[in-house]
């Protein structure tokens, strides 16, 4: 099946609201299943993170997640979303690419994945923010964590401060860190109109559920 156009990927990053990182589920072995069912439930972008082992994926099994769910997004009319790795969303033909503050520079990324697929980058301050609006080559970005969250130990948490701080932003841009479906008023009244969950949706009983609510509950 062809890939998506440039405009097209943007026309659905523009649209998005609800945005997923997910493992691979290696131990679970349900990862069709539960691409489905979050897809299903109205997911918009879904994005492979798999660093529940302390290391990343061998490339093998990486490779095999990410079919297994670009299979999923072409069912439901989905954005695939590759974690840090330019030469892997350019082998998958992903339609975005996440980067954060310490992983590939963007112009060096795009060098690799060319124009067609959207880069994404995360922010944790004001500064880094306002920087992620304008820098040439991203098209969307990420502010948090807006609650300290044990899927990203360690980092520091700037809160719904930064949420605040972003709302009004050119550029399309998510609150990630901490959210599930209890918080999301908060962030809703903070001024994001998009937002990026793991555990609210992976740890969910049911995941389409999970999905349905959040997005019901997006302005
Ligand atoms: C959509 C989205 N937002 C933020 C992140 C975090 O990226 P990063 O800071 O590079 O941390 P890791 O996820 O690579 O550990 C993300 N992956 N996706
Ligand atoms: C992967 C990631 N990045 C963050 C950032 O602030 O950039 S917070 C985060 C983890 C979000 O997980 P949960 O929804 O389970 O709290
Ligand atoms: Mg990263």
């Amino acid at each position: 099946m062809p890939g998506l156009t440039g405009d097209e990927i943007r026309k659905r990053l523009d649209a998005a609201r609800l945005y997923l990182c997910t493992d691979a589920r290696a131990s679970r072995g349900d990862l069709a299943e539960f691409a489905d069912a979050a897809l299903s439930g109205g997911v918009d972008i879904i994005q492979l993170r798999d660093k529940t082992s302390g290391s990343p994926l061998e490339a093998k099994q990486e490779l095999a997640a990410l079919e297994v769910l670009a299979e999923a997004c072409a069912r439901h009319g989905a954005l695939l979303a590759v974690n840090d790795r330019a030469d892997v969303a350019l082998a998958v033909e992903a339609d975005v690419l996440h980067l954060g503050q310490d992983d590939l520079p963007v112009p060096l990324a795009r060098r690799v994945i060319g124009d067609d697929p959207v880069i994404g980058r995360s922010t944790h301050s004001i500064e880094q923010a306002r920087a992620a609006e304008v820098e040439p080559g991203v098209d969307y970005f990420c502010t948090g964590p807006c609650w300290p969250t044990p899927t990203k130990p360690g980092r520091h948490a700037p809160g719904l401060d930064l949420v605040r701080a972003t709302a009004g932003a050119k550029r399309p841009w998510f609150a990630i860190g901490g959210i599930d479906h209890e918080r999301l008023t908060e962030v809703i009244e903070a001024g994001a109109t998009r937002v990026v969950v793991v555990r609210a949706i992976t740890e969910a009983e049911d995941p389409q559920a999970a999905a349905r609510r959040i997005v019901s509950a997006l302005p």
